[in-house]
C-alpha cells in the first residue's frame, strides 16, 4: 500500500467535500459523498492487500500489471518496457485469468461493443426458423389463465337421466330451395315411425315463426327436445336473422343467457355444399350448433354435415336413424358444458402463450364462427336463391338491396284501363309511377305482405349499402325497361305509353322498409332534383329516421292493427320494443313532422283486425295524420307454405270496408275531431278520410298540386301540407266509385248489370300479381 499517495487522496476528498459543504451543497449530500468515499477506499485497501497477498504466495514482483481488458493503454498487461506494445492479450491474458472474481463476473455481463470479434461469435442458425407454435389445445383440455377471476377455458359435465324418447320433438328447418325442408321430412318420418315414441315430432319452419322468442327465449313446454334442419348460404339468407337473433339473444341482459337449458337437448343436421363452398361447408349449422349450446342447449348428438351434391337423402337418412335409435338408448348422456362459449368476459390475456391457446380455441370453432355470424354480406346477392326468386316475381333488383316493379295498374292505366287508387285519391296516375323500394328487407313479417316470406328480416341496415344516385339511375332504367316491354301489349295507348317514360311520382313502398336504408332522405332528394314526387310508406317501427326525414310529397305510416296483441298478430315485427315503437313514430308525426301531408294507411284484414274501432281513433288522436287511407286487404296467391296464412276468408268486401270507414270516422267526430269521409276508389276496396281542413268552402281539396309542391321546394321557404293541395275531382269522391273518366273498366268476364257489380267487388278481393300494399 502507498501511504503517501493514499494520503493525498484523502487530503484530495476531503478538500472536495470541504468546498462542495461551503459553497452551500445540503449536509446530507456532503455527508454522503464522505459514506460512499470511505467505502470505495476500503474496498481498493482490501483488494490491495489481497494482491500482494497473492504475489507474495507466487514469489511475484510487487508491481504487476493488470489486464486492460482488450483496450490497451499504458497499463496494458502486453505493454513493453519502453512503451512498446506487443499484441493486446484481449482480455484474456493471464493476468486476467488468474483473478476467479473477474472471471466470474465475464461470464454474466452482457457484451459490450468494445468486446472482440471472437467473444460476439454467436450461432445465428436457429434464429429466423420460425418460432415453434405452442401446441394446440384441446378442445376439452383447461387452458386457465392465472391470475383471473373467470376461468378462461374450463368444462363442466352432466349426465341426464331423461329419457328422451318422451320428449316433444320439434324438428325446425330453414330452407329456400327444398333441401333443408325435404331433409326435415325424412327426419319427421323416420321419427315419427319410433313404436315408443309418446308425442308426435312437430315439424315448423323457421321462417313462418312469427316470433323466435316463443321457442328461442321461451320454451314451449318442459320437454322439448329441438332438432334443426338448417342448409348454408355464404349469401344472405333467412337464416342470417336467425342467427343474429340467437346471438343478440345470448347478449341481451334482459333475456335468460341460458334459456335453452330447460330443453331436453338439442341436435343439428346440417346440408351444404362441400364441393362449393369447401371453406364454409355447413358452416352455418355449425354456428347454430355453437350458439344453441352456448344458451344451455344439450347436444344430445353430433353436428350432421350431409353435402346434397354428394351424399344427399341417403345421407340424411343415415342420420336420422342414429339419431333415433339415440332416442331410445337409455344409456344417460354424458353433456359437456363448454365455458369457453363465454369468453366474451374474459379479460385479455397477457402473455404470448395464452394468446395463442386463444386463437388455437377461436379455431376449434368458437368465435371465429361466431364473428360470421355478424359477417357483412350484400342484401340480395346476384347469385342468391332470393334474387332468381324476386326476378321470378317481376321485379329488377337494382344493385344489392333495392328493386322496382311496375304494378298491374301502371300496365292498366297504359292500356286505358284506369289508374290505382292514388289517382282517385291524391292525383297521382299509374302510368307515370314507378314503384321501387330501396330497402328490400324488412323488420315485420306482415301476414298480409306479399313477400312470400323469402326476402331478408333485419331490425337494422345490416349489408352493404349502394349510393342513392345509383340506386336512382338504375332503377329508372330497370323501370323503362319494363314499360318498353309493354309496347306489344293490344291497348296500349301510344301518348300514355310516351309520357310513361317520364316518371313524374315514385312510391317508395313496394315491398320491404324504404326507411331502413340510411340514406333515404338523400335519396328523397335526388326524386325532387328530377321534380319526381315522393311517397314514402314506413311500417311505424323506425323513429329515428322517421324523426331525421327531410320533406316529402306525402308521408305514410301502415297502421295494420289498433292494439298491442293485434299488431304482434298481424305485422309479427322483429322488434320487442314494437308498440312503443309505433307510439313514437305517431307522436313523431304530430309534432315534428307535421309540416308534411301525413297519412295512416290502414290495411283490413277480416278476423285480424277490424274489430277495435275505438282503438283506432285513440291512434288517430294520437298522431293526428292529414289522411287515413282504409283499405281492404287483397288476396295475392296461395297461402300454403309461404307464411302468409290468409286466405280469401280474411278479405273484406267493399261494403265491409265502406262500414268500417263510416263508423270509424263517426267516432273521430264524437270526440270532436275533424274528419270525415271525402274520397274512394271502390275497385281497390280503398276508401279515404281527411281532416276537414282539407274540406276548403265546402269542397274536398285532397289531391296534390305536384307543380305547386316543386315551386315552393325550390323556392327554399318553409312550407306545409295546406300549401299545395287541389280540388278532388267529382268522380273521386265518397260514394261516386273513383273511377277515373277516359277510362274503360275491364271485367274478365262479361256479365250482366248484378254480376259486374259483383265483380268490381270481387275483383278488388283478389289480385293475383298486384301488391296489396301498393
Ligand atoms: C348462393 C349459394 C350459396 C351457398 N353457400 C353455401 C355455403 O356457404 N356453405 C355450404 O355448405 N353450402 C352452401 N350452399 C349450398 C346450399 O347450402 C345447399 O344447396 C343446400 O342444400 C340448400 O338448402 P335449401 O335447398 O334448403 O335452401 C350455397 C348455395 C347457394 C345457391
Ligand atoms: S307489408 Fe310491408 S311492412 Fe309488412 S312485411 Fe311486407 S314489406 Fe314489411
Amino acid at each position: 500500500m502507498d501511504i503517501s499517495k493514499d494520503f493525498t487522496d484523502h487530503l484530495l476528498a476531503l478538500a472536495v467535500t470541504a468546498t462542495y459543504l461551503l459553497s452551500g451543497g445540503r449536509l446530507t449530500i456532503g455527508c454522503s459523498i464522505i459514506v460512499m468515499y470511505a467505502l470505495v477506499k476500503h474496498d481498493s485497501v482490501k483488494k490491495s492487500k489481497l494482491a500482494n497477498l497473492e504475489s507474495s504466495e507466487q514469489g511475484d514482483a510487487p508491481k504487476k500489471k493488470t489486464c486492460c481488458g482488450g483496450k490497451g493503454g499504458s497499463s496494458c498487461c502486453s505493454s513493453k518496457p519502453g512503451g512498446k506494445k506487443g499484441g493486446c492479450c484481449g482480455g484474456n491474458c493471464s493476468s486476467k485469468k488468474k483473478n476467479p472474481s473477474v472471471e466470474k463476473i465475464e461470464t454474466v455481463t452482457p457484451l459490450s461493443l468494445s468486446e472482440s470479434a471472437d467473444d460476439l461469435a454467436i450461432d445465428f442458425t436457429q434464429a429466423f426458423k420460425p418460432i415453434k407454435k405452442a401446441r394446440k389445445m384441446p378442445k376439452l383440455v383447461s387452458g386457465t389463465k392465472p391470475h383471473t377471476k373467470s376461468t378462461f377455458f374450463k368444462k363442466a359435465l352432466t349426465v341426464s337421466n331423461e329419457k328422451l324418447i318422451d320428449s316433444q320433438i320439434y324438428i325446425f328447418y330453414s330452407s329456400l330451395q327444398g333441401a333443408a325442408e325435404r331433409s326435415a321430412k325424412i327426419l319427421l318420418d323416420v321419427l315419427s315411425s319410433l313404436k315408443d315414441l309418446t308425442l308426435a315430432p312437430k315439424l315448423m319452419n323457421l321462417d313462418d315463426l312469427s316470433d323466435f322468442d316463443d321457442y328461442f327465449v321461451n320454451v314451449p313446454n318442459s320437454n322439448a327436445l329441438y332438432i334443426m334442419v338448417l342448409p348454408s348460404y355464404d349469401t344472405d339468407s333467412p337464416l342470417d336473422f336467425f342467427l343474429q337473433s340467437m346471438d343478440e339473444n345470448y347478449n341481451d341482459f334482459r333475456i335468460d343467457k341460458h334459456a335453452l337449458r330447460k330443453l331436453t337437448g338439442y341436435a343439428v343436421l346440417g346440408v351444404g355444399d362441400s364441393e362449393s363452398w369447401p371453406d364454409k361447408f355447413c358452416y352455418q349449422a355449425k354456428q347454430a350448433d355453437v350458439l344453441l349450446a352456448k344458451q344451455g342447449g344439450r347436444r344430445v348428438f353430433p353436428v350432421g354435415e350431409v353435402c346434397m351434391k354428394f351424399g344427399g337423402d341417403p345421407k340424411v337418412m343415415e342420420w336420422a336413424k342414429l339419431l333415433a335409435e339415440t332416442l331410445q338408448d337409455d344409456e344417460p348422456i354424458l353433456y359437456e358444458y363448454d365455458e369457453s362459449l363465454e369468453t366474451e368476459e374474459a379479460e385479455e390475456p397477457t402473455d404470448e402463450l395464452t394468446k395463442e391457446s386463444l386463437i388455437d380455441l377461436e379455431d376449434v370453432g368458437k368465435s371465429s364462427e361466431l364473428q360470421d355470424v355478424n359477417e357483412i354480406k350484400q342484401m340480395i346477392a346476384k347469385n342468391s336463391p332470393t334474387y332468381k326468386n324476386l326476378t321470378k316475381q317481376g321485379y329488377t333488383v337494382v344493385g344489392s338491396h333495392s328493386g322496382v316493379k311496375i304494378c298491374r295498374w301502371t300496365k292498366n292505366d297504359l292500356r286505358g284501363r284506369g289508374s290505382c287508387y292514388k289517382h282517385s285519391l291524391f292525383n297521382i296516375v299509374s302510368s307515370r309511377c314507378m314503384e321501387l323500394t330501396p330497402s328490400l328487407a324488412c323488420s315485420s313479417k306482415c301476414v298480409f305482405c306479399w313477400r312470400h316470406g323469402t326476402n331478408p328480416v333485419s331490425k337494422t341496415w345490416r349489408w352493404e349499402m349502394d349510393d342513392p344516385e345509383y340506386i336512382l339511375e338504375n332503377a329508372l332504367k330497370g323501370h323503362y325497361a319494363k314499360i318498353k316491354q309493354m309496347r306489344g301489349v293490344p291497348g296500349v295507348i301510344a301518348e300514355r305509353f310516351a309520357k310513361a317514360f317520364e316518371v313524374r311520382h315514385c312510391a317508395l313502398s313496394l315491398v320491404g322498409e324504404p326507411i331502413m336504408y340510411p340514406l333515404i332522405s338523400k335519396f328523397v332528394g335526388l326524386l325532387h332534383q328530377k321534380r319526381i314526387s315522393s311517397f314514402l310508406v314506413c311500417n311505424a317501427q323506425h323513429p329515428e329516421p322517421l324523426r331525421d326525414l327531410g320533406k316529402v310529397t306525402q308521408l305514410y305510416v301502415s297502421i295494420d292493427a289498433p292494439t298491442k296483441t293485434e299488431l304482434k298478430r298481424v305485422d309479427r315485427p322483429l322488434y320487442r320494443d314494437f308498440w312503443e315503437r309505433m307510439m313514437e313514430c305517431l307522436e313523431i308525426l304530430k309534432t315534428s313532422q307535421s309540416h308534411q301531408r301525413t297519412v295512416f294507411r290502414m290495411t283490413l284484414v277480416k278476423g285480424f283486425n277490424m274489430g277495435e274501432v275505438n282503438a283506432y281513433a285513440d291512434l288517430v288522436q294520437k298522431g293526428l295524420p292529414c289522411f287515413i287511407e282504409v283499405k281492404g286487404a287483397t288476396f295475392c296467391g296461395s297461402s300454403d307454405g309461404n307464411g302468409n296464412p290468409l286466405t280469401m276468408q280474411n278479405i273484406p268486401f267493399y261494403e265491409e270496408c265502406a262500414t268500417f270507414v263510416k263508423t270509424l270516422s263517426a267516432e273521430l267526430q264524437r270526440r270532436g275531431l275533424n274528419y270525415d269521409v271525402a274520397a274512394e276508389h271502390a275497385h281497390s276496396n280503398c276508401i279515404l278520410i281527411a281532416d276537414t281542413k282539407f274540406k276548403i268552402d265546402g269542397e274536398w281539396c285532397t289531391h296534390i298540386d305536384f307543380e305547386k309542391f316543386f315551386e315552393l321546394l325550390e323556392s327554399g321557404k318553409s312550407f306545409n301540407h295546406l300549401d299545395y293541395i287541389a280540388k278532388t275531382p267529382e268522380w273521386a269522391l265518397f260514394g261516386n266509385g273513383g273511377f277515373a273518366p277516359g277510362n274503360t273498366r275491364f271485367y274478365k268476364k262479361k256479365k250482366n248489370t248484378d254480376e259486374s257489380k259483383q265483380s268490381e267487388s270481387e275483383a278488388a278481393r283478389v289480385a293475383s300479381v298486384s301488391p296489396i300494399i301498393a
